[in-house]
């Protein structure tokens, strides 16, 4: 069994992750996968390189494929015996005797309905008739609005409001035929209801805690001879049964007999609970409506995560799970074909989703797993809307029954938009947040250089320079004028050569390099290749290139045929890109969580890796196009400030890179412009791009470690026999 495996992943999914060599879950799976597995919203808010991805494709990808199976073996409806298939369990609540926005959990014994402003009840798939004494339990587990009781085939599901059900509320009330009467006392989470039908006597009550609450109800002369079922109404609210099957809480009193262990000649099955035909069609889905939809905020990512699933699935056959990358750049009619001919998960990025439900391409009516991967990303790139309207249309509970499930996950989740948003759309979810906001991972090294053009002067008389941004084409600068102006065109021209020093210093052989803006990408890839040739073979990847140069150039560094990537934020999120050993800054980004995701391209699945962020100490003014500017760049050289209608700003990285700083709760070490770093911070056993060395409980270091613990302990327990054997009494 692989460890996955003992996660409750299924074996061919376990097999195919063993092949790819993961042999251990990583923390993050280890918590979110049987949280997912179990039905709950999940806000995953681990370090960058941690195996977030594997974290929810794993489990999603298991319910689907067991979804699929389930319908493909005419099951159509899973758990709860609501199929009253052979090994199917008789007392359970109903999927199909219930309200349409109630949720019955997988093993049918726990009801939960999330509506505010509306009860939604449920029924038992089996009752009970005939003169006899019947018991059952029913435990608040969540806050909310309930009433809980017995009621014939004939009720409605809306219990106490009409003449053929029995209830008991929350807050202290008994009701039957709309009459509210004070009954009892209130009771609220944790408090355990006991149910009581006396079809000998006639008579229906309560006990709340073991503690008997007196007659309820006469069970009126036309109904003696009825079915009776247990029954639950809910607001905003969850309950959770027992027919006893388990021990109960509070046994019955004496006479009364646990429903489980009712005589079969005074049980009935409910004929309610039995899928309807049109239950059964709903179940199959369309082919253009998928189970799974997974958001990410660029194409790169989505192919990368679809990618993934493509591996996971590797041994899932019969049936066979279908996914489809929905981005922009591919064609629509292709994408809209294969919606046709039948998708189970699709990963997308917002723009082309949107457009694919809007035009009625794809439907949400199957969705049961909402993924927002950089969720804190697609609220920062404005798609909060887009998020709150597909999240409306997704009916909140699935036609087998369940609750629609919602995975939100980042590194860097803790904005306060993103935990509006999940106390908006999301369920009681459970965060699993490991090392706290914002963390680093100690696999990254990252390291500070100061770019000050006042102590370096070397930009004076350098012969090879990079082309600069043109911010300061109409300015005078020039050596030995210390104007604004130019010591902001010195930082341009001495980050380029700082770059090549980085590159040459640590001999590197892969990086990927990140600018402000897409000009400072390309001038930055002509300059490299200008100083270097072949030696310094580069591809840019940013929003002016063409899809598919942006696909060719990720592939080529992937595939290690150039060496640097060069690239804007449009990168800085998710890209995994296997062993990567350094990242350089050009320069700082403005958006302090972004340093986190960009120098999290590195130190990626315990390997190491070295961030190198070239920071400004001296103001530099920058392009800034904004909406009010027309071409958003192209061809625009208004290097008036914004507060002049212009498209520059002064940029402080020093104010950003202390915002950083203060948002990390670290001092960023700061080296030389040689650009060494220090061994010894690093304890010198560091291969950046390599696995980390000497470090973890490797068997032979772990016994090294162990060996003067153990002596100590040996001689201890020696010292303390002959203590023990000298004070020992002689007889
Ligand atoms: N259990 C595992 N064992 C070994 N390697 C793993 C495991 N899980 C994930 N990985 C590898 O770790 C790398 C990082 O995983 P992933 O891309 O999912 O990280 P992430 O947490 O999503 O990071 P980011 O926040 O940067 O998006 C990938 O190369 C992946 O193949």
């Amino acid at each position: 069994m692989t460890a996955f495996e003992e996660f409750g992943v299924l074996p061919e999914i376990g097999r195919a992750v063993d092949e790819m060599e993961w042999t251990l879950p990583t923390d993050v799976q280890a918590e979110a996968i049987p949280l997912i597995l179990g039905g709950g919203d999940v806000l995953m808010a681990a370090e960058t390189g941690s195996g977030k991805t594997g974290a929810f494709c794993l489990p999603i990808l298991q319910i689907v494929w067991e979804t699929l199976k389930d319908i493909q073996e005419g099951k159509g409806q899973k758990g709860a015996g609501a199929s009253g298939g052979a090994t199917a369990k008789p007392w359970t609540m109903s999927f199909f005797d219930r309200g349409n926005a109630l949720a019955v959990s997988p093993e049918g014994l726990k009801c939960q309905a999330r509506e505010f402003k509306e009860w939604h009840g449920c029924r038992c798939t089996t009752g009970v008739q005939g003169a006899g004494k019947y018991y059952f339990e029913a435990t608040v587990t969540d806050e909310g609005l309930c009433r809980v009781g017995w009621s014939t085939q004939s009720a409605n599901l809306d219990l106490g409001t009409c003449k053929y059900g029995f209830g008991f509320g929350g807050t202290g009330k008994k009701s039957n035929s709309r009459q509210f009467d004070d009954y009892g006392e209130a009771f609220g989470i944790n408090d355990v209801i006991g149910c009581l039908l006396d079809l000998q006597g006639n008579e229906v009550k309560f006990m709340k805690n073991g503690k008997d609450l007196g007659v309820a109800f006469r069970v009126p002369d036309n109904l003696r001879t009825e079915t009776f079922y247990p029954a639950v109404v809910l607001k905003n609210a969850e309950m959770l049964f027992n027919f006893g099957e388990e021990a109960f809480k509070h046994p019955p009193p004496q006479g009364f007999v646990g429903l489980a262990a009712v005589d079969q000649k005074n049980v009935r099955k409910n004929p309610l609970a039995v899928p309807t035909a049109a239950a059964v069609a709903d179940a199959k889905p369309k082919p253009n409506a998928p189970q799974a939809i997974i958001i990410e905020p660029s194409r790169e990512l989505a192919e990368q995560t679809l990618n993934q699933i493509t591996r996971f699935k590797k041994y899932l056959k019969d049936p066979l799970i279908n996914e489809l990358l929905l981005i922009g750049g591919v064609s629509v009619k292709t994408q809209m074909a294969v919606l046709q001919s039948g998708v189970d998960i699709i990963v997308a990025t917002p723009g082309r989703l949107e457009d694919l439900i809007g035009g009625g391409y794809l439907l949400l009516s199957h969705c049961r797993f909402f993924v927002l991967d950089e969720a804190d990303g697609l609220l920062q790139q404005g798609y909060g809307d887009l998020i709150d309207r597909l999240h409306k249309q997704i009916p909140k509970i699935t036609a087998d029954g369940r609750r629609l499930q919602m995975i939100v996950c980042s590194a860097t989740l803790h904005s306060f938009e993103v935990k509006k948003m999940a106390e908006r759309l999301m369920h009681f979810p459970t965060w699993v947040d490991l090392k706290g906001e914002d963390a680093v991972p100690e696999t990254v090294h990252h390291v500070v250089v100061r770019v000050d053009p006042q102590k370096d002067t070397t930009w004076h008389n350098m012969r090879q320079r990079i082309q600069t941004d043109g911010v300061h084409a109409q300015d005078n600068v020039r050596p030995g004028n210390s104007t604004a102006e130019t010591l902001s065109e010195a930082v341009k021209i001495l980050k380029g050569d700082y770059c090549v020093r980085a590159i040459e210093e640590h001999n590197m052989d892969r990086a990927i390099i990140f600018c402000r803006t897409k000009l400072d990408c390309d001038n930055l890839e002509k300059y490299l290749k200008y100083v270097g040739g072949q030696k310094y073979s580069c591809v840019c990847l940013h929003g002016d290139r063409k899809p598919q140069e942006r696909k060719a150039n990720l592939d080529a560094f992937k595939e290690k045929q150039v060496k640097f990537l060069i690239c804007t934020d449009v990168a800085a999120r998710g890209i995994d890109i296997t062993g990567l050993p350094f990242m350089i800054n050009i320069t700082l980004p403005d958006e302090k969580s972004n340093y986190v995701h960009r120098i999290g391209r590195v130190g990626r699945a315990e390997r190491m890796g070295l961030a190198i962020s070239l920071v400004s100490s001296v103001p530099e003014k920058v392009w800034y196009h904004g909406e009010w500017c027309k071409s958003r760049g192209r061809n625009c050289w208004n290097t008036n400030l914004t507060a002049q209608k212009g498209c520059c700003i002064w940029y402080n990285e020093m104010n950003y890179l202390a915002e950083i700083e203060d948002h990390l709760n670290i001092t960023i070490p700061q080296v030389d412009k040689d650009i060494k770093v220090p061994v010894n911070d690093f304890d010198g056993k560091v291969v950046y791009g390599e696995k980390v060395l000497n470090s973890g409980t490797g068997y032979k270091d772990h016994v090294q470690q162990l060996i003067p613990v153990v002596q100590q302990l040996a001689e201890l327990e020696s010292k303390a026999q002959l203590l023990f054997l000298k004070h020992l009494p002689v007889r």
